[in-house]
């Protein structure tokens, strides 16, 4: 049931940490914690890059995409600025969580809170292959609201 094996290694100084977690048994996302060392007041308006404390690997067919969660986004305006943020596979860094505050008021990120969640996805492996013509379609080039609003 569960065919892809993804690694985790805990970084120096979150022995502590909650691993990502799935609050239910068929949830797409892993909830990440913030691994913050101190309590972090996020202004209104301002940005910052959360420690998660891990990193992992995963085969090459997989890539992880940091979401930000519905709640946090609902009640505090607090999202991910670059969602869904992008795990390469063959990134061995910690992850981290960009996250943003677009709401009215401060927002305080503590350690061992859920502050975003990781969906892992299958890739299709592709090449760019370089040619002078594409095939036609009944589309086209129209875009970007050609075909009317309703
Ligand atoms: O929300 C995110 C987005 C990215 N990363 C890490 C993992 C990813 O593999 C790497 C690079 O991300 P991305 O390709 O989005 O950023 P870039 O600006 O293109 O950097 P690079 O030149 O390193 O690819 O940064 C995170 O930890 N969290
Ligand atoms: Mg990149």
């Amino acid at each position: 049931m569960f065919p892809y094996n993804v690694q985790i290694k805990r970084l120096e100084g979150a022995e502590d940490m909650p691993l990502p977690r799935r609050m239910s048994d068929q949830a797409s996302g892993f909830d990440l914690y913030a691994a913050v060392t101190e309590d972090f007041v996020l202004e209104p308006g301002k940005r910052t890059l959360v420690p998660t404390g891990f990193a992992i690997s995963m085969p090459p067919e997989l890539e992880a995409q940091i979401r930000p969660r519905s709640g946090l986004a609902f009640k505090q305006g607090i999202t991910c600025l670059n969602t869904p943020g992008t795990i390469d596979a063959d990134y061995r860094g910690e992850v981290k969580v960009l996250l943003i505050n677009l709401g009215d008021e401060p927002f305080t990120i503590r350690r061992g809170e859920r502050i975003a969640q990781m969906v892992f996805q299958l890739l299709p492996q592709v090449r760019l292959e370089e040619v002078a013509e594409l095939t036609d379609t009944e589309r086209g080039s129209g875009g970007f609201g050609h075909t009317g609003q309703q």
